[in-house]
């Protein structure tokens, strides 16, 4: 048995993760990945990039994914707290344009992977929150791309209106669901 655990989500291909967390007087000490333990929960892609991103309470950055060289996502966050989003853009999936939310936390410190072909974003929720992430494919500036957060027919509850939010500029004019060709986007 592995040292995590992977819980149900309604949208396949997306896992979430509970790691095992060892805790003593002096703290506590997590596995934050293994190839061979991801094998058994049957996540056996490769990660050739680490993020880390650190935001003020209020930020949504998203709804991104990276079109022609795409990239799955394992996701946590270990200082604060965010409401972690990911859409099924994969035009053949029964749950395409379907959204779920998480809630991602340094105290519950679970861990979500998001496959390719899936947007991805979260609103913090607490001050200072720091969010790390392994990707399978690198960053390619040209190929960065977006949904807006907002878009009425994914119509993602993000639990906040758009006043609460700091979005960056370009979030803010990322297109619309049906402005993209679904296809098109992942030749
Ligand atoms: C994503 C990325 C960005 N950058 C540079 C490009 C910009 O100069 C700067 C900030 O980029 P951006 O505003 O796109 O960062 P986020 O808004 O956090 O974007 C991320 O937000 C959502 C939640 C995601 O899932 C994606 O990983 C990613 O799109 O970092 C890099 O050098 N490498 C990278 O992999």
């Amino acid at each position: 048995m592995g040292k995590f655990k992977a819980l149900e989500s309604a949208i396949s291909g997306l896992v979430l993760i509970e790691p095992t967390i060892f805790g003593d007087e002096r703290g506590f000490f997590m596995e934050t990945y293994s190839e061979r333990d991801f094998a058994e929960i049957g996540i056996v892609e490769r990660f050739v990039q680490d993020n880390h991103s650190k935001s003020r309470k209020g930020v949504l950055r998203g709804l991104h994914f990276q079109r022609h060289i795409t990239q799955g996502k394992l996701v946590r966050v270990t200082a604060g707290a965010v409401r972690d989003v990911a859409v099924d853009l994969r035009p053949e999936s029964e749950t395409f344009g379907k959204w779920q939310s998480f809630l991602l936390s340094a105290d519950n410190k679970n861990m979500l992977y998001i496959p390719p072909r899936f947007a991805h974003g979260y609103l913090t929720l607490e001050e200072g929150t720091e969010f790390q992430y392994k990707c399978t494919e690198f960053y390619h500036p040209q190929y960065d791309c977006g949904v807006l957060w907002s878009d009425a027919d994914l119509a993602v509850d993000w639990g906040v209106g758009e006043d609460d939010i700091l979005l960056s500029h370009k979030d803010r004019s990322l297109p619309r669901f049906a402005e993209i060709d679904w296809k098109e986007v992942w030749k």
